[in-house]
């Protein structure tokens, strides 16, 4: 709803619709109705609409998608009505100006703002575009090629930014009183013009430019966005700002997010976006504990052991986060100076970027405590191991944790593997202990995994989802298992890819195909990226690689399941990836490192199928979607069955923030969802029944074999209630 009142000529609309006053078809009439009021009051000169509570309007409310936001007055018609008001309204912004929230002010006659707001067209983000004018009045005000920038990547930016290119007129201090501000501000333009206040009624600046721009920002969105579709649909529609009236413009917007709308893609988004903020309410399954009913230990002094590349990134989250002591322990010498000068040359660049204050950087700097022993850390309220990876490393390193830390600290290990509760056995209280389970570059990448034991108690638990969420990250509770969720998944799309290769795929057709679904990369080329030794050595803790087979032994399987040893031979050949003179399943050639095919690899490939007698076939695109992303989706409701996971968005938001699965299709979950279970469940099985033992990673999921057969194609929400119900039933 919005409420209505009158304060020395000024009519005031506040939006009422906690907590971030979306558009509901509510808020819409009241907006509706108080604007008729305030033009019918002879006494109203003047109309400010602002926001109450922490923020003006984040845009249309997405929960009404599926419904109540044709009703009228639609979210077009309505920013029409008040654009064309014979009394000049004056849009106050404080907290967020997004989405429709930022329409509804561009068709006010003027907009002012607290410095502190953040202004956005972020619908993109959602897979639509801004369907209430937002391509048709924003490049009247700032032009194509900036409206372009906003509109195509729906990034936030400052009340300061958007008064340097004229969106908003009048900038107050962040602690000043918006509305006292605003209603002041209408003051003193009552009786002016509203000629040139009429957004859409303004010619567009940069119209003659309008195809090289479209040009230069196809190719950014191309790279940037690949697969998705709503980006380009958000730039043809701001090419006819610049070529048509408003009204055709409006036509061919309205086309556009009716396109959108609704769509796979759009609804893939919407389920990220809810996905994100769910997940903020953890659950361990089957016990009644959750975040709602659990505290976190309070956490002001935190120690991180190990100043590697890990270690690094993990000091820096804590830096940003706030936390104003962070020990650093790292006993060999030149790593703890790498890594602290590592650390402080990221701060600089943040300082020099503007990300941060020098004031800021300075109390990071001196937030830092490097520590030489481990009875340095007795204070400590929460530890982070990140040293490298191995058992008896970890096992030490607690053992003296164990020992020296205060009985309520929190001893964290960031491991990505390995038994979270082996490593807490060796402390005198593993209820303390947990894993952390961060990602490289862990400054940068927004997952953190954190791993629960079977001893880890509620409140360590809870102390570990708070310090996540703390440092900004999508911060996701899974149980303890080999790999966790996100490795022990994405292992079985490198194992069929690598299939695929002795098949008769190459990697250049196969990185392809996976492009082509939205992957920013194929498989090959993140294994060159990120070091194709890293799999090297994993293989090698089992004893799988090829260098270790005893002469004579079968070259194309191990423990007696199918292997495929080509990414052992590239790495036996010197062929790490990047990092080996661009060599790796591809040749990285100059400068930009180009990525291209290398006749080695195609040989080696070659000449390892004519050894093992495989005649190759050819494999379509279809095909290596279903190898490459079935196994993993399977694999996913295993997962669920076995309660490492408690719903279907923890496991898709692991994919899709920490290892790169195109957020458009939703995760791996949701893109089943999408296909549907029987079609996905029918796929697995033909492979099982073909394949069988040999490889075990077709079994079909027990839960997905439930799914089909009891409910056919259930909504992806009820996966776990309906799975729980069967089981239940079943005892
Ligand atoms: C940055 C934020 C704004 C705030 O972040 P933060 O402070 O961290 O708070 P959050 O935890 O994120 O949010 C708090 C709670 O609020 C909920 N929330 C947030 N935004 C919305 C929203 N827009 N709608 C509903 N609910 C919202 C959030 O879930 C939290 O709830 P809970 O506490 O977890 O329960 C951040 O929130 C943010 O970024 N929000 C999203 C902003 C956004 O994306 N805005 C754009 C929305 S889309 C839009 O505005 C579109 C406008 C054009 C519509 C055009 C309509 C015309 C259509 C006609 C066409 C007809 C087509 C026909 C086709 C057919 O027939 O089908």
């Amino acid at each position: 709803m919005a409420n209505y009142s009158v304060r020395n000529q000024v009519a005031i609309i506040s939006l009422c619709s906690p907590p971030v006053n979306a558009l509901s078809s509510d808020v819409r009439r009241g907006i509706l109705d108080s604007l008729k009021k305030a033009e019918q009051d002879v006494k109203v000169a003047a109309i400010v609409i602002c926001g109450e509570g922490r923020t003006f309007c984040v845009g249309a409310d997405i929960t009404e998608f599926k419904s109540e936001f044709k009703t009228f007055p639609n979210l077009f018609e309505l920013v029409d009505i008040l654009e064309s008001s014979p009394k000049p309204i004056v849009a106050a912004i404080h907290g967020h100006a997004f989405g429709g929230g930022l329409e509804v002010a561009l068709a006010c006659h003027y907009r002012v703002a607290l410095s502190s707001a953040k202004l956005a067209l972020p619908e993109v983000k959602l897979g639509i575009l801004p369907g209430a004018g937002g391509t048709q009045r924003l490049p009247r005000l700032i032009g194509i090629d900036s409206s372009m920038q906003w509109i195509a990547f729906g990034d936030e930016y400052s009340a300061q930014i958007a008064a340097n290119i004229g969106i908003i007129d009048r900038i107050f201090p962040s602690n000043a009183d918006i509305l006292e501000s605003a209603v002041q501000y209408a003051q003193s333009i009552i009786g002016k013009s509203l000629i040139n206040r009429r957004v859409s009624k303004l010619p567009v600046k940069d119209a003659s430019k309008v195809s090289h721009i479209m040009e230069k920002y196809k190719q950014i969105v191309g790279k940037k966005s690949r697969g998705a579709i709503a980006p380009m649909v958000c730039l043809e529609a701001i090419k006819h700002a610049a070529l048509l009236p408003y009204v055709e413009g409006m036509k061919k917007e309205r086309m556009g997010i009716e396109a959108l709308m609704g769509s796979d893609q759009s609804k893939s988004l919407i389920y990220m976006f809810f996905a994100e903020r769910q997940v903020r309410n953890w659950t361990i399954p089957g016990t009644g504990i959750n975040s709602k009913n659990t505290k976190p230990i309070k956490v002001e002094k935190v120690a991180v052991i190990g100043l590697g590349t890990m270690g690094r990134g993990i000091v820096l989250s804590l830096l940003k986060a706030g936390i104003k002591h962070v020990s650093v322990m790292e006993l060999n010498k030149t790593a703890r100076e790498n890594g602290l000068l590592f650390i402080k040359n990221i701060l600089e660049g943040y300082a020099a970027r503007g990300t941060i204050s020098e004031t800021q950087k300075r109390s990071m700097v001196d937030a830092l405590k490097p520590v030489s022993n481990f009875e340095m850390l007795k204070d400590t309220d929460l530890v982070i191991e990140a040293v490298f990876e191995s058992m008896s490393i970890k096992k030490d390193i607690f053992a003296k944790l164990g020992q020296v830390c205060k009985p309520s600290a929190v001893l964290a290990t960031n491991t990505s593997a390995l038994d979270v509760d082996e490593i807490a056995m060796v402390t005198p209280k593993p209820k303390q202990v947990v894993g952390m389970h961060f990602f490289a570059p862990a400054h940068v990448m927004k997952l953190l995994e954190n791993v629960r034991g079977s001893k880890s108690s509620p409140q360590v638990i809870a102390t570990a989802m708070n310090m996540g969420q703390r440092m900004g990250k999508v911060t996701v509770l899974v149980g303890n298992c080999h790999g966790f969720v996100g490795n022990r998944m994405f292992r079985h799309y490198t194992v069929e890819t690598d299939f695929m290769l002795e098949e008769g795929a190459y990697p250049e057709q196969v990185d392809t195909v996976l492009k082509k679904f939205g992957f920013a990369m194929g498989r090959y080329q993140v294994g060159d990226l990120s070091g194709n030794d890293i799999g090297y050595r994993m293989r090698t803790k089992f004893e799988m690689t090829n260098k270790q087979q005893p002469p004579g032994a079968p070259e194309r399987e191990r423990h007696g399941v199918r292997y495929c040893p080509l990414a052992d031979f590239l790495v036996e050949s010197g062929r790490l990836g990047y990092k080996s003179d661009g060599k790796g399943w591809f040749r990285y050639l100059g400068k930009n490192r180009e990525l291209t095919v290398d006749n080695e690899v195609t040989s080696m490939i070659d000449s390892y199928r004519r050894r093992n007698k495989i005649v190759p076939r050819k494999i379509n695109g279809e095909e290596i979607i279903e190898r490459a992303l079935y196994p993993l989706i399977n694999e996913g409701f295993k997962i669920l069955e076995e309660g490492i996971a408690s719903n279907p968005m923890e496991i898709d938001l692991i994919l899709v923030h920490g290892y790169a699965w195109p957020r458009h299709t939703g995760g791996p979950m949701f893109y089943a969802h999408l296909i549907g279970l029987p079609k996905i469940l029918r796929v697995i099985e033909r492979h099982w029944n073909n394949a069988g033992l040999r490889e075990p990673h077709w079994e079909p999921s027990k839960m997905l074999v439930r799914l089909v057969k009891n409910h056919g194609n259930p909504d992806i929400m009820s996966w776990t209630t309906l799975e729980r119900e069967t089981v239940r039933s079943a005892l």
